[in-house]
């Protein structure tokens, strides 16, 4: 037998399935994701691996049978839950929640992906921001989580708009810089991506208020869309959910 060990780490987001394979030696920063539209599509890629680990902020109706399924295959199976208190090689992230339980798990492992990210370069501080369904921000000070913003989506933002007016129409494309729109796909496009920048613009000042120095890590579907964000250092990473799976179960 070969000493290495495979692991299949699954994001269950919100809308869809993120899923990447990984050994020990895989670098947390550069994960090859794939996209799945539900748990019966892993089927061929469970017969590589030896551990599965998973997140999940839902239910799909056959996660218990996929466990069941994996149990009965042999195949360990390691589930993400947001902790009080988390060691991320020399340092610990601590959150801030009354009630750790009730933050999502995305989130918790997005900031473990961030604090560790930031301590490659030395950082202390870092600003974590996932542009999923829904937008989140995390502001991480010396390892302290000081709390967070819970934000709709971009798409999010245009249904609700097309679904509470009569008039508004969009397009599917939105624009990467914000200018003001001459026509209604234009204003709404325009709109949109001004409040889900500005979402992250006012973590930023928050962020502000406690350091000037800090890693801005931007993640999630939608990253591509907060390229106007100024920050040194930033960084952007497709998917910091399975990052934080990465370096939660299958380093050390
Ligand atoms: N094929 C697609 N289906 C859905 N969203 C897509 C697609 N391609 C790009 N996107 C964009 O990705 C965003 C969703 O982001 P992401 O894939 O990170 O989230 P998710 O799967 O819903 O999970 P999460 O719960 O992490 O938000 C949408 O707002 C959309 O703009
Ligand atoms: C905010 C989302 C939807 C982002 O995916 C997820 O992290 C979630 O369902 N969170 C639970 C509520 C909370 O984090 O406080
Ligand atoms: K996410």
């Amino acid at each position: 037998m070969s000493g290495v060990s495979n692991w299949l780490l699954i994001d269950i987001g919100n809308t869809s399935i993120k899923y990447a394979v990984v050994d020990t030696h895989t670098d947390p920063e550069f994960l090859e994701v794939h996209q799945a539209q539900n748990l019966n599509e892993l089927g061929d890629v469970l017969a590589s691996v030896q551990h599965v680990a998973l997140a999940s902020v839902r239910e799909p109706e056959n996660l218990s049978a996929f466990i069941d399924d994996l149990h009965s295959q042999g195949i360990p199976v390691h589930i993400a839950q947001t902790q009080k208190i988390q060691r991320i090689g020399r340092v610990h992230l601590q959150n801030s929640y009354k009630t750790p339980e009730n933050m999502g798990v995305d989130r918790w492992l997005a900031m473990i992906a961030g604090v560790y990210f930031a301590e490659r370069i030395t950082e202390h501080n870092v600003l974590v921001t996932d542009a999923g369904t829904a937008i989140t921000c995390d502001v991480v000070v010396g390892h302290m989580h000081k709390g967070g913003f819970i934000a709709p989506g971009l798409q999010m933002l245009k249904q609700a708009l097309y679904q509470n007016t009569q008039k508004v129409f969009g397009t599917e494309d939105t624009p990467t810089t914000i200018s003001l729109g001459k026509d209604t796909p234009e204003c709404v496009n325009a709109g949109c991506l001004a409040q889900v920048e500005g979402t992250v613009r006012q973590a930023q000042e928050q962020m502000q208020n406690y350091a000037e120095n800090y890693l801005l890590l931007i993640s999630g579907g939608d990253r591509k869309y907060l390229a106007n964000i100024q920050q040194n250092p930033k960084m952007y990473i497709e998917n910091a959910v399975l990052s934080g799976l990465c370096i939660t179960f299958v380093q050390d």
